[in-house]
């Protein structure tokens, strides 16, 4: 059995329950009138009403003592000190130095972070400022008036709820945007009515590498610089970083200059208030900023020195243990009255499931209680149009929160007393419930009774405060953070890493590798064997509808066609090709440095490259049979100061030559290059090496055969071996490209001349689909 199952409070409540189920709320508030008055706590602003709670004074009194017995006072000074409470990651969880005031201390390490989070604070302002006053210009030199907050997780759901929650604080001429999804739709209607001159992209992520994220950032920048007729240098107006990964930021392009900091010792879902707020501050002013950031620092303050029995986060962490752990109770349900609260139950998901959901112990051993609970829920009154039917008659137990505010920030009429009213009644309809005797009583008939009937009993929070301010939203989160960790320290859970986000993460870029090279073998279990197979499928549909269909920004592209006498390069929507000499010695710095003067004005954010050998998972597998060495793992992309593509040179320029269905390319130049493209799914083949005769297809048709056996029996031949894969492959057409096309006359039936320019074509084509 569990260390905490062994506590004495833990023992003592469990006896007691036997008590309390017995007891209805009903009862227990008609009993006592005094009840409202003793159940209730205050704090910075905040009221919280527990009086509807299946609990007495026995019970908090149990309760408070597990809360001391669990040591959960030297753990929250413990996490206040700095130290490394994130004990598998060995770090400090110090969110609450995010919101300390400058004149205070809190030591990582022997260092006072403080100084530093000012500083950052600082420079968001600055930037914050420019924007506001529309002195921060667009390539075009158009003030920026929209902003588009890209990241996922922490990243994006503090941000996005913060500015839903604050909209009514917020500079209504600017358009604010958060795109988190790696969908692409998320990020097309995010964008689809901005003009780019006008927008600022802040790409969020604490540690720069997060697949959706950064996949988002990139279709962002190839976004603006279609708009910028590819001119890099419009990137540094239109993007701004935050994050802890200065490499990765810099490797991205964005300067450090227009990066905001933050520090490893801030969680992602407790990281709204460092830099990864700059959204929230741009909307509403660094002023409301550092409002809100009181707040988290009031409740803060509350946490730290409030006796437990007047703690507000202490009180509903308890009662949230009380209804998971002794009453079975799954879920909780969040519930704002408050339409501007709208996106806070999403909020609230991630900061407590994140924290929460944990099945090992500090320790590392197995725990035999039920921890963090499933939150969810939705603003008030829309619920109890669909939901709330479920928590009144369901055979569940739904401890609900109800959040709610004396003000409305829109007042209108009888709206708010509208609102108001139903949140009360709704708290007193599940605690009090309607007896058998009471349906009777109206005249219900009995075979209607029974299904009018409210068990009630059903626990509520009402937790109040006079109005939505920055303020208040900033000490309701910190409410939270602080209840997420007292029940964490009950359970002897480490509340600030998430290891079970990674296996999904892991798994799918291995999919997603398979997806993409649909001749993979599949190794998983069946079904997901059977998914994946179900996908390739469907993608070959759309991909062979990309060229109608394709609507994505185009890219400059650089396409270099590398061969054994020349190298030729040509840039996409610009017809002039150049050309330099290549051979038996040529490196690909060489190659580079021959190549830069000749296309100095050539402005490009993408290169494709026809390479003369065998490539496996798009990287070189073998130096080139006719040129110098060094090709094998060398980094192209670095070289070029972009995103680059290698594919087989025969590959290329089959891309370029194909017009659907089944296409078999055959290169006729020093060698036999080969692919075959079905239905726009491209395969490089290296049929050059089969056996043919005394040799391989390669001695008969190169360049080598053609020499030797005369061009008569050299063009033989070479129908020979068009018939011979014709028949294995059975393409709807074949292509014939490379140099020594010219030397046929004729071509057999249902074979084509391919335009060697086509190659470059393919080049370009490779980018057109995907980023
Ligand atoms: O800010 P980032 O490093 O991009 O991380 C974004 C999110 O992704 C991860 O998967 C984590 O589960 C979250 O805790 C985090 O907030």
């Amino acid at each position: 059995m569990s260390a905490l199952r062994e506590k004495t409070a833990w023992r003592a409540l469990e006896q007691h329950k036997d008590d309390i189920a017995q007891q209805h709320l009903r009862d227990l508030l008609a009993a006592d009138p005094g009840r409202a008055e003793r159940y209730r706590a205050e704090a910075v602003g905040w009221r919280l009403d527990y009086a509807r709670h299946r609990i007495d004074d026995q019970t908090l009194t149990h309760l408070f003592a597990l809360a001391r017995e669990c040591g959960l006072e030297a753990r929250r000074d413990a996490m206040f000190a700095g130290e490394k409470v994130n004990t598998t990651e060995q770090r400090a969880a110090l969110h609450v130095a995010l919101r300390t005031p400058s004149r205070k201390s809190i030591k990582v390490d022997g260092v006072n972070v403080v100084p530093d989070v000012h500083a950052v604070l600082k420079r968001m302002a600055e930037l914050a400022n420019a924007i506001r006053e529309g002195r921060w210009l667009g390539f075009s030199g158009r003030p920026i008036r929209n902003i588009v907050n890209i990241g996922i997780g922490g990243s994006d759901l503090g941000p996005v709820m913060a500015f839903e929650a604050l909209r009514h604080f917020s500079d209504r001429a600017l358009t604010m945007r958060f795109v988190s999804n790696v969908d692409y739709t998320d990020f097309a209607e995010a964008v689809h009515d901005l003009r780019p001159d006008e927008t600022l992209f802040i790409v969020a992520s604490k540690t720069f590498t997060t697949l959706e994220t950064m996949t988002n950032a990139h279709s962002a920048r190839d976004w603006l610089l279609a708009a910028a007729s590819g001119d890099e240098k419009a990137v540094a107006k239109h993007f701004v970083a935050l994050s802890t990964n200065e490499k990765a930021v810099e490797a991205f392009g964005i300067s450090t200059q227009q990066m905001y900091g933050f520090w490893d010792w801030v969680g992602g879902r407790y990281s709204m208030d460092s830099a990864i707020g700059l959204s929230t501050m741009i909307a509403l002013g660094p002023d409301a900023f550092h409002e809100m950031l009181a707040g988290f620092h009031a409740m803060d303050e509350h946490f730290r020195t409030a006796p437990l029995e007047r703690n507000l986060p202490v009180i509903m962490g308890l009662l949230g243990i009380w209804y998971t752990d002794f009453f079975g109770a799954e879920t909780v349900a969040v519930l704002p009255y408050e339409q501007y609260l709208k996106r806070f139950p999403a909020y609230l998901q991630q900061l407590t499931m994140e924290s929460n959901g944990k099945h090992v112990t500090i320790e590392g051993s197995a725990v035999d209680y039920a921890t963090g609970p499933i939150y969810w829920g939705e603003p008030g009154t829309n619920g109890q149009h669909s939901f709330y039917q479920l928590i009144h008659q369901g055979t569940r137990l739904i401890p609900c929160d109800f959040v709610g505010f004396g003000q409305s920030l829109n007042p209108s009429g009888r709206h708010h007393d509208l609102l108001l009213a139903n949140m009360i009644a709704q708290a007193e309809a599940l605690a009090l419930g309607k007896t058998l005797q009471q349906v009777k009583d109206e005249g219900i008939s009995d075979e209607l009774a029974p299904h009018r009937v409210f068990e009630g009993n059903r626990p509520s929070s009402l937790l109040l405060a006079e109005r939505l301010t920055p303020h208040a939203l900033g000490s309701l989160v910190a409410l939270y953070e602080h209840l997420v960790f007292t029940q964490a320290a009950i359970w002897d859970i480490n509340p600030f890493d998430q290891w079970g986000v990674e296996l999904g993460k892991q798994l799918a870029l291995r999919v997603v590798d398979e997806i993409e090279s649909p001749r993979k073998p599949l190794h998983h279990d069946s079904a997901t064997n059977a998914a994946i197979t179900w996908y390739r499928k469907a993608r070959r549909k759309t991909e062979a509808a990309a060229p109608a269909a394709k609507e994505k920004p185009a890219h400059r592209v650089l396409a270099i066609d590398i061969g054994g006498s020349h190298v030729k390069a040509m840039l996409s929507g610009n017809p002039r090709e150049v050309e330099i000499k290549s051979g038996r010695t040529l490196t690909p710095e060489a190659m580079i440095k021959l190549l830069r003067p000749a296309i100095r004005s050539w402005k490009y954010d993408a290169v494709s490259i026809g390479y003369p050998g065998p490539l496996l998972h798009d990287r070189i597998a073998r130096d080139p049979h006719n040129l110098g060495k060094g090709w094998m793992g060398f980094d192209f992309a670095k070289a070029f100061g972009c995103k680059v593509k290698v594919i087989n040179d025969a590959a290329m320029q089959a891309l370029g030559s194909y017009e659907g269905g089944r296409m078999l390319f055959l290169g006729l130049g020093t060698g036999l290059g080969t692919a075959f493209i079905v239905d726009g799914i491209i395969e490089p083949m290296e049929l050059a090496h089969l056996p043919y005769k005394k040799g391989t297809f390669e001695d008969y048709v190169g360049t080598r055969g053609m020499k030797h056996l005369g061009k008569k029996k050299w063009h033989a031949h070479v129908v020979d071996v068009i018939e011979q894969l014709k028949a294995a492959l059975e393409p709807d057409y074949i292509v014939l490209g490379g140099g020594n096309v010219r030397h046929l006359p004729e071509l057999p039936e249902g074979v084509r001349r391919g335009d060697n320019k086509n190659a470059f074509k393919g080049g370009f084509r490779l980018w057109e689909n995907k980023a």
